[in-house]
């Protein structure tokens, strides 16, 4: 059977408010997709290839040593599509994709419960668009236009990630990609409510495997949806099931996928797209701080301050939800205003982001995890005395990785900002070590459409 090619992208995040607090289904994150997307191709092998074998081949040719080449066969006893990677490197080391690895083996094993498919041999294609990972000096393309699709000329391993989610974002496209090549339109449906739903609930389930834990989903959940206000769901639906392999994961991976696992298995999160907006007129930016220096087991910090400190914890929560959901609220004021002075009409959004800011890092006092730590307080500061700057943050879990800013929709601002930042040295003193870097403005902003159907024949040049 001739399958058809199809292409599936799924955007990035940046989480602007309700870090820490998101992972509480009592609150809410305010989370908005990017418009740098994870692209995903999936068209048969050609036979010319020598594949004689069921094998699907990934390959992410912006990378080095990115080739994953997997069989697969149906197990016994309901346990799902085994999935074993076949490539070897030259010191006979397993080239292994945690994350490539356990979404084909999701997907496969939910196809598999459907029906009884052919599962066909397989060439999948990743891109990611370039802002997921920093661009080295060597190669900025001063004369020529850059590439849509850079080559990092680094294996994966060693690119420097930009906090875009780009685990998320694969995912999501290679699920959505799968399912759509695999399945009957009939079956599956990727532009329908019903195929999304399917999809969010499948690719958060085979994240948490390949992350090895249950996070918050707001990077699955906006990769699907784009931007949202988003509620998670109850991390028992997805601590229940069996590893996959053994019996009967097949049918609980269906069930968790179609949410028919009664009471217990019912998906809980929440999606609210209307009153997510950026007014027209501001857009957001986003900027990397590569200092080379990272407090890690933040999450771990908060959750056990806020344990030990449940009557402080709560009152700093309560009041930052307060001011979180306010702000989704006053960006929709703002932008249907009729007020024509930008100083009146963004005045409330100012105030909101200073209101968050003092919350945040009175959180990061009290609990000695360094959210907003002085050297991002020095750096925002700098930004927001730009009057073209409405307000910033440091988005998700805060450190010293990023910060967002929303800022006027226009060159000069961006420009101004850009010159601001390449001036700007920021020293980090995490752990007793001095950390210097750089700030560099990503050239992505706010999306609000989440997966998307490509038109496959846009990536014939970077398909091999
Ligand atoms: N372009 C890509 N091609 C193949 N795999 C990718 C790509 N980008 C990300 N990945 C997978 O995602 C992993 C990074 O995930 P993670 O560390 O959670 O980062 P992030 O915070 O960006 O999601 C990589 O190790 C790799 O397995
Ligand atoms: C703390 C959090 O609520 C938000 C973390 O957001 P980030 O955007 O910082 O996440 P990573 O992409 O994993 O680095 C944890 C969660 O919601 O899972």
């Amino acid at each position: 059977m001739v399958r058809t090619a199809v292409a599936v992208s799924a955007p990035g995040k940046v989480l602007l408010a309700g870090g820490y607090l998101v992972l509480d289904r009592e609150y809410t994150g305010l989370v908005f997709g990017l418009d740098a997307r994870i692209h995903v191709n999936v068209q048969e092998i050609p036979t010319s290839s020598g594949v004689t074998l069921n094998e699907i081949v990934v390959q992410s040719p912006q990378f080095q040593d990115a080739v994953w080449e997997y069989g697969y066969r149906l197990t016994e006893r309901d346990g799902g599509m085994r999935v074993m990677p076949l490539r070897v490197d030259a010191d006979l080391n397993l080239n292994r994709n945690i994350f490539v690895e356990t979404t084909i083996s999701y997907a496969l094993s939910y196809i598999a419960s459907l029906s009884s498919p052919m599962i066909s041999p397989a060439s999948v294609t990743i891109l990611a668009d370039n802002d997921y990972y920093s661009t080295p000096a060597a190669l900025t393309y001063k004369s020529a236009p850059a590439p849509r699709f850079h080559n990092f000329d680094v294996p994966i391993s060693k690119a420097h990630k930009t906090g875009l989610g780009s685990s998320a974002a694969l995912v999501t496209a290679l699920t959505g990609a799968l399912l759509s090549y695999y399945l009957p339109k009939n079956t599956y449906d990727i532009t329908t409510d019903l195929g999304q739903r399917h999809l969010h609930n499948l690719a958060q389930a085979a994240h948490c495997a390949a992350q090895g834990k249950v996070g918050s989903g707001f990077d699955v959940a906006s990769a699907v949806y784009g931007s949202c206000v988003y509620r998670r769901f109850s991390p028992s639906i997805l601590t229940a099931h069996v590893e996959p392999g053994r019996r009967q994961f097949g049918s609980q991976l269906r069930e968790i996928v179609d949410g028919s696992g009664g009471e217990a298995g019912k998906w809980d999160h929440e999606i609210l797209k209307e009153g997510v907006k950026v007014p027209k007129g501001l857009r957001l930016v986003m900027c990397d701080v590569n200092c080379g220096s990272q407090t890690p087991g933040m999450v771990k910090q908060v959750l056990a301050w806020r344990k030990g400190n449940p009557t402080e914890a709560s009152e700093i929560w309560e009041e930052l939800h307060r001011h979180n959901t306010a702000l989704a609220d006053d960006l929709t004021a703002a932008a249907e205003s009729a007020e024509t002075d930008p100083v009146k009409r963004y005045a409330e959004v100012q105030q909101r982001f200073h209101s968050i800011r003092a919350l945040i890092r009175q959180m990061s006092e009290q609990s000695g995890v360094p959210i907003e730590p002085p050297e991002q307080t020095e750096l925002l500061d700098a930004c927001e005395r730009m009057s073209e700057v409405i307000g910033g943050v440091v988005p998700g879990a805060g450190g010293y990785d990023a910060i967002v800013l929303l800022i006027q929709d226009d060159e000069a601002a961006v420009a101004k900002l850009r010159s601001l930042l390449a001036g700007w040295k920021f020293r980090s003193g995490v752990d007793g070590d001095v950390g210097v870097g750089r700030v560099s403005m990503l050239g992505v902003r706010e999306e609000m459409e989440g997966v998307r159907v490509e038109e496959v024949g846009q990536y014939d040049e970077w398909l091999s």
